[in-house]
């Protein structure tokens, strides 16, 4: 099996190899600190064994589920939010056919797939109940808290549906619950109607939670090959266990990045050069940004799908603010490829191009970018990979999770909690006129008078 590797030659001009090696003593004890649970938020790094942890049981259960819903269904409802969402949403954008949905009603076993409970918009989700009026219908509701208020509204609006559409039995039966193995709304809810129900571990934070029911269900209902996915991880496991910077790529992303941060580059683009990478990044942003974006510092992270985003903000890349870097997934080999033909009038004057794959194309604008990036004051980090594969994918998660994890304790900051979030809940939860938050609701009604 090829492997995944990190080159940071790229970024040598912004940073000494003795810079990486002074930080040997910080990441030493990020990895212990990480390794033995004792470090901030140590309660929620249940994710670091998972691709091992994770029981084979219930690996056949999610398999069994997903046949039972490939069978029974036309279309696949994952309503949930932020984690809850985003690394399924990753996985079967990088994974499946760029057309899936459209492909559904024709000759494959996976039904189309649709997310819901990601925002409040009505236009939304009217607009995919009337797509999926007449189609056979099954849902997977999923909220670790059980009381994110976008998924519950989302689910109360399609569990009517169901019920409508199905009765109520029919609809349970349809419906399937990812959620805390005891608290919450949804777990009652769930109790109540008798839906079947996926826990999601107390010690696995939203964002950490790809590799348990919540990203592997869905995923398993798309067709993709979860077991292939935690091999992928288990690799990755292995491959970031050792303390060593030198000898640890995982590590060395890690490092840099807070060298960079501490010279001012605080925006860091993930970029790369495959569309279907675009939600990777979003996993990606959720990862790093609810991480480490706290007590007044962090890395804002930010994502790049090029060469498309070159013809917008290739502009401010090259020469705006020199606060940028870019980690960069730089995929080997396509899964489809198309040559480019010779024309016999040449009109387009692509001719000098006859007899070259698409890929190859992509390559040299790569390869074009990232010098012209460096050249404009842009360190790059390069992160190749040999395809895009449930493995390759297995393997991305848990090296990025174990690089901010990393990361995060090398910041100084708990890598594994997310209190600002809480601030908008508060001001909406009041505005709404929710009960309890009588004295906000005036206060901020004040302040929008
Ligand atoms: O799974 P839940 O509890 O609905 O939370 C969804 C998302 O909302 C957040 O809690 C932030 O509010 C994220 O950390 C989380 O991934």
């Amino acid at each position: 099996m090829k492997r995944i590797t990190l080159d940071y030659s790229k970024s040598l001009n912004f940073i000494g190899q003795h810079e990486m090696e002074n930080l040997q003593p910080a990441v030493e004890m990020a990895h212990k600190i990480l390794h033995n649970y004792e470090g901030a938020g140590k309660e929620y790094t249940g994710w670091l064994e998972l691709p091992h942890s994770i029981d084979n049981k219930l690996i056949r259960d999610i398999k069994n589920t997903a046949l039972d819903v490939q069978n029974k269904c036309d279309v696949f409802i994952i309503v949930g939010i932020g984690g809850s969402y985003l690394g399924a949403k990753a996985a079967i954008e990088m994974l499946t056919h760029h057309f899936h949905n459209q492909l559904a009603s024709q000759d494959r076993k996976a039904p189309e797939i649709y997310f819901a409970g990601h925002h409040i918009s009505s236009t939304y989700l009217k607009q995919l109940l009337d797509l999926i009026e007449k189609k056979e219908v099954c849902i997977n509701v999923i909220s670790k808290s059980g009381t994110t208020t976008e998924p519950a509204i989302a689910f109360r609006i399609l569990k009517r549906f169901m019920e409508n559409k199905y009765g109520k039995e029919g609809a349970s039966k349809r419906t399937i619950a990812t959620t805390d193995k005891e608290k919450g709304a949804l777990k009652e809810l769930a109790n109540e109607e008798g839906y079947k129900t996926y826990v999601i571990p107390d010690d696995v934070g939203g964002r950490y939670s790809v590799l348990t029911p919540v990203g592997l269900l869905p995923m398993a209902v798309a067709g993709i090959d979860v077991e292939e996915i935690l091999e992928g991880a288990k690799e990755a496991l292995k491959d970031t266990n050792n303390p060593n910077i030198k000898e640890n790529h995982c590590y060395q992303y890690a490092a840099i990045r807070n060298i960079l941060y501490r010279k001012n580059k605080t925006i860091e683009m993930l970029v790369g050069y495959e569309p279907s990478l675009q939600y990777f990044g979003e996993w990606w942003k959720q990862l790093f940004g609810e991480s480490e974006g706290k007590d007044s510092k962090g890395i804002f992270p930010a994502t790049g799908s090029f060469s498309t985003d070159l013809h917008s903000m290739g502009q401010y890349i090259q020469q705006g603010i020199r606060n940028l870097f870019e980690t960069v997934i730089q995929v080997e080999e396509s899964i489809e490829e198309i040559v480019i033909e010779a024309e016999a009038n040449d009109l387009d004057g692509l001719n000098y191009l006859a007899g070259k794959t698409m890929t190859f194309v992509n390559q040299k604008a790569f390869e074009g970018t990232t010098l012209a990036h460096i050249d404009g004051g842009v360190p790059n980090l390069i992160i190749n990979v040999p395809k895009l594969t449930p493995y390759y994918f297995g393997y991305l998660v848990y090296f990025f999770e174990k690089a901010c994890g990393i990361s995060g304790y090398i910041l100084g900051v708990n890598p594994f909690n997310q209190p600002g979030v809480e601030d908008y809940k508060k001001n909406m939860f009041a505005l709404l006129g929710k009960k309890g938050y009588e004295e906000e609701r005036k206060a901020l009604e004040e302040r929008l008078k």
